[in-house]
């Protein structure tokens, strides 16, 4: 219970600080434009590479084969947590190795325009933060399961919520994230690295994510992929 609390806290610091890397706050220790140097190549390799080892650790490790295995060394109970310190390993490898890449693809000079932008932005994020709660935001984070297991009761059958948001489409959490990661008013050719990069990983990380949902809920989840869209309402439905 007590790494599961630890664990919470350290994903909670990790998800603030991509706020501010994402939004390039002037503040931050490293952001999308501020980080270390190197010819373009080469940061453009080194980013790649960093956005790839956020992405392997994520997908790999949400896999129901790898749980199976990784539960035969931990407990079950703590394997959410683990994944969770993992993703915040793997973030604070990106935010601290990111090299900038300079050069820009657009800046949006008009107050109007920059205002939009930014309202995107936090509507991204917040979405992001609102659903998690939908889901189950003590179960996504790892404490609900710490919790029961230190009262000795055991982990209720997973169910499929498509409340609020979920309503409307079937990953709000990924649509708040294109939101945050795309909505800038200067997108630079470093920050279009990470979105592109980010966005890549995320499409490809729903198909994995989509059959392992088919595989648990069957029927129940085939029906909601033929009635609802994907990131936008009405868009992407799946017969
Ligand atoms: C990071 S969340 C992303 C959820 C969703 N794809 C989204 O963008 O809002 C991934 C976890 O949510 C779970 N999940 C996705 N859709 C769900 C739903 N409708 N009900 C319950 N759990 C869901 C998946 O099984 C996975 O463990």
């Amino acid at each position: 219970m007590a790494i599961s609390v630890a664990v919470y806290f350290a994903f909670f610091g990790a998800f603030l600080y991509l706020v501010g890397f994402v939004g390039e706050f002037a503040f931050m220790p490293t952001h999308l434009d501020k980080g270390g140097a190197a010819p373009p190549l080469q940061s453009v390799i080194i980013d790649i590479a960093l956005i790839a080892l956020f992405g392997l650790q994520h997908s790999v490790m949400a896999r129901p084969g790898f749980k199976a295995r990784i539960t035969k060394i931990i407990p079950a109970a703590m394997e959410r947590s683990v994944y969770c310190l993992a993703t915040v390993a793997a973030l604070v490898i990106l935010f601290a190795g990111w090299h900038p890449i300079e050069g820009t693809l657009w800046r949006i000079e008009g107050e109007l325009g920059q205002a939009i932008m930014n309202g995107l932005f936090w509507a991204g994020f917040g979405i992001v933060f609102i659903s998690t709660w939908l889901i189950n935001h003590f179960e996504l984070f790892g404490l609900q399961q710490a919790w029961l297991n230190l009262r000795g009761s055991q982990p209720s059958a997973p169910v499929m919520r498509t409340p609020m948001f979920y309503k409307l489409v079937r990953h709000p959490i990924y649509a708040g994230f294109f939101l945050a990661f795309w909505a800038t008013a200067t997108m630079t050719y470093g920050h279009l690295l990470f979105a592109v990069g980010m966005t890549i990983y995320i499409m490809i990380g729903i198909a994995h994510e989509e059959r392992d949902l088919m595989n648990l809920f069957g029927d129940q989840y085939a029906e909601y992929r033929k009635s609802v869209g994907a990131f936008i309402p009405g868009i992407g439905k799946k017969a």
